[in-house]
């Protein structure tokens, strides 16, 4: 407990000093903007906040549960809609997220706000409804080679193992997350052809899940790509229960956001301080920073509902803890680092 309060007595960004940053949100500059594309764009956007998990899953150090939980606490206090909390997959396969049961039990609650948790098979859905979640994500791929190095089954078998989940999910009244890796790319097989993108979606919103994530889980994609895999996918599920997840390997995220957010996605995953990474996808970098999303999205007049400032303190919360320098661009230029 001592190490924690250490890091949570005080707002790292307010000691630094925010600089004046841009946070009105005008919806008129959204309907300019989308008026001079030819596109509208959303009024509103959900983000997920992936960082506890997809940002710390591949982090070397053991991060203590207590640091996690205020992690998530702090996110919540942000006004995150959705916060992907933990996932219960094998401790040998991901160590980090071991201690899966304790964060679940341990974060504070805050009503109007999911918590969804990784989970690739019924074990780990049994184990995750035990510990109290109300809403699950499972994880296929658009590529085989990284489904079975990720999951360790063809992605056939992983659709039988999802539907086994998402069965004994609707007999409970669990609602289930789908994602699909690899949209854009894959690390082991290279191009990952659309239409195989738009398949497994397709499945998967076929069993059930009420919204199927697209990620890319090496950040090759560019807007190009992104709208020719979108094309695909938004013939087979309602671009109404699509998201897009983006890492920024190669700095294209925030780019194929805004051409998503143009094609008619209102969600889009990102996590705090630009943390995370696959460790499965080797060469993978964090996804996009939630503090640039939301930079971004306020800039186009588009609602979140987050708080900026107290996202940064949360970005900065937990770079403290990792001894790590925010990925933010906007921590960065916000707080002078
Ligand atoms: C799927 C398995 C379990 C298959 O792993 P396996 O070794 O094939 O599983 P198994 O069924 O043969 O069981 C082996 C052992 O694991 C146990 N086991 C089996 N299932 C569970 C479970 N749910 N929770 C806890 N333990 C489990 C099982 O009980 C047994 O224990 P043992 O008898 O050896 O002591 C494994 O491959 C695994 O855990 N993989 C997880 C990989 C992972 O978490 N990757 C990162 C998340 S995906 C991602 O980051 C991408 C994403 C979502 O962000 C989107 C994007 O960016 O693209």
């Amino acid at each position: 407990m001592a190490t924690l309060m250490r890091f949570v007595n005080h707002s790292f960004c307010s000691r630094m000093g925010h600089r004046s940053i841009a946070l009105s949100c005008n919806s008129s500059v959204a309907r300019a903007f989308g008026a001079a594309a030819g596109k509208p764009l959303p009024a509103k956007v959900k983000i997920v906040e992936v960082g506890p998990r997809d940002g710390l899953q591949n982090e070397q150090t053991i991060v203590p549960a207590e640091v996690k939980i205020r992690l998530i606490d702090m996110l919540s206090e942000a006004g995150l809609p959705v916060i992907e909390a933990t996932s219960f997959v094998s401790p040998k396969w991901v160590p980090q997220m071991a201690d899966q049961v304790e964060v679940m039990q341990g974060i504070h609650k805050k009503p109007g706000v999911n918590y969804p948790v990784l989970t690739p098979n019924l074990k780990g859905f049994q184990a995750a409804v035990k510990a109290g979640a109300q809403e699950v994500a499972i994880f296929g791929a658009a590529s085989e080679l990284f489904s079975k190095k990720n999951i360790n089954c063809s992605v056939e078998e992983s659709l039988q193992r999802f539907e086994e989940v998402t069965k004994a999910a609707k007999a409970q009244g669990v609602l289930v997350r789908g994602y699909v890796s690899c949209v854009l790319g894959c690390p082991y097989e290279g191009k990952v052809s659309p239409e195989k993108v738009a398949h497994v979606a397709k499945r998967l919103y076929a069993m059930g899940c009420y919204e199927i994530s697209l990620g890319d889980t090496t950040g090759v994609g560019t807007p190009g790509g992104m709208s020719e895999m979108l094309e695909a996918v938004k013939q087979e599920v309602p671009v109404d229960a699509l998201a897009v997840h983006c890492h920024d390997t190669y700095g294209q995220a925030l780019a194929n956001i805004l051409v998503a957010l143009q094609m008619g996605i209102s969600v889009v995953d990102s996590s705090i301080a630009g943390l995370g990474g696959c460790p499965y996808a080797k060469g993978a970098s964090g996804n996009v920073a939630t503090e640039d999303v939301v930079y971004m999205l306020h800039g186009l007049g588009i609602q979140t509902g987050v708080d900026l400032h107290k996202l940064m303190d949360a970005g900065a919360f937990i770079c403290q803890f990792l001894n790590r320098r925010t990925s933010s661009k906007v921590s960065q230029a916000a707080c002078k680092l």
